[in-house]
């Protein structure tokens, strides 16, 4: 996958020898494990380095979540899936802290025998929903970064994620080019409510025509309010 290391290194990311053998090793695990837990859609070994590691990757381009990642911030990945982009950050960014939340417990005792596996002690795997995360003392307003790709619209994903984040710290949010218009306006409104505001939309495009994706920043500026996140299930019910 020489041509995808090429690429992560163009953008900036920290890319090393041991990481891309650790990489190799996660898409092998995906595979393995892929056929009993039917974890992702994607199964081929080049398809999973350029949809799940490129992708993931891609944040290297967004210069608040270098500072964040550099410094060794405390990172939450949000729906994290099959691992999704939170083991592949963690395997090039190893300063940081990560935790990886998800409300399936058979795809959260995957990422725990992925980080087992490939020695990851600073990432923790919780199974949780946000909705409930997010009231919990030691994890409220405690995170630098919160990262979700694929779980639900911006405004929802908002939601999740401004409890947990500290005053300065960011959301970055992965998706596609249809992001900028209504999605990105439903999400401005959204952040404004939950004490957030955008950051920069960063474009970027797959290797083999594979897609145009965007990470969309946003900002927290003071502590969410109080009622936030609400119950489980009303904020993809009811999105602000
Ligand atoms: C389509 S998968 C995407 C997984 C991964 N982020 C990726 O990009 O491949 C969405 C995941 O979000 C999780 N999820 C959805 N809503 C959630 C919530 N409120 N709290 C925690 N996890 C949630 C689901 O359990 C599922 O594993």
């Amino acid at each position: 996958m020489r041509d995808v290391v090429e690429q992560m290194r163009a953008w900036g990311v920290p890319v090393d020898d041991a990481a891309e053998r650790a990489l190799h090793r996660y898409a092998e695990l995906l595979v393995e494990w892929n056929e009993r837990l039917n974890l992702t859609a994607i199964v081929e070994t080049r398809e999973i380095w350029i949809k799940h590691f490129l992708d993931s990757a891609a944040i290297a381009q967004v210069a608040s979540w270098r500072d964040i990642a550099e410094r060794g911030g405390r990172v939450i990945d949000i729906g994290t899936g099959a691992g999704i982009p939170g083991i592949p950050l963690a395997i090039l960014w190893t300063n940081a802290q990560f935790v990886l939340c998800d409300a399936s417990r058979k795809r959260v005792q995957f990422v725990e025998h992925v980080t087992a596996d490939l020695g990851l002690n600073h990432v923790k795997a919780v199974h949780a929903r946000m909705e409930d995360l997010g009231r919990q003392a030691d994890a409220r307003s405690s995170f630098d970064a919160a990262v979700a790709r694929a779980v639900a619209r911006s405004n929802v994903l908002l939601e999740y994620a401004a409890p947990v984040l500290a005053p300065g710290g960011w959301a970055f949010l992965y998706k596609g080019p249809s992001y900028r218009g209504e999605e990105a306006e439903d999400a401005a409104r959204a952040a404004k409510v939950l004490g957030a505001r955008p950051g920069s939309v960063t474009a970027y495009a797959l290797l083999d025509g594979q897609g145009d994706r965007v990470i969309a920043s946003f900002q927290q500026e003071t502590p969410a309010p109080k009622r936030y996140p609400r119950k489980a299930g009303t904020p993809a019910r009811q999105p602000l």
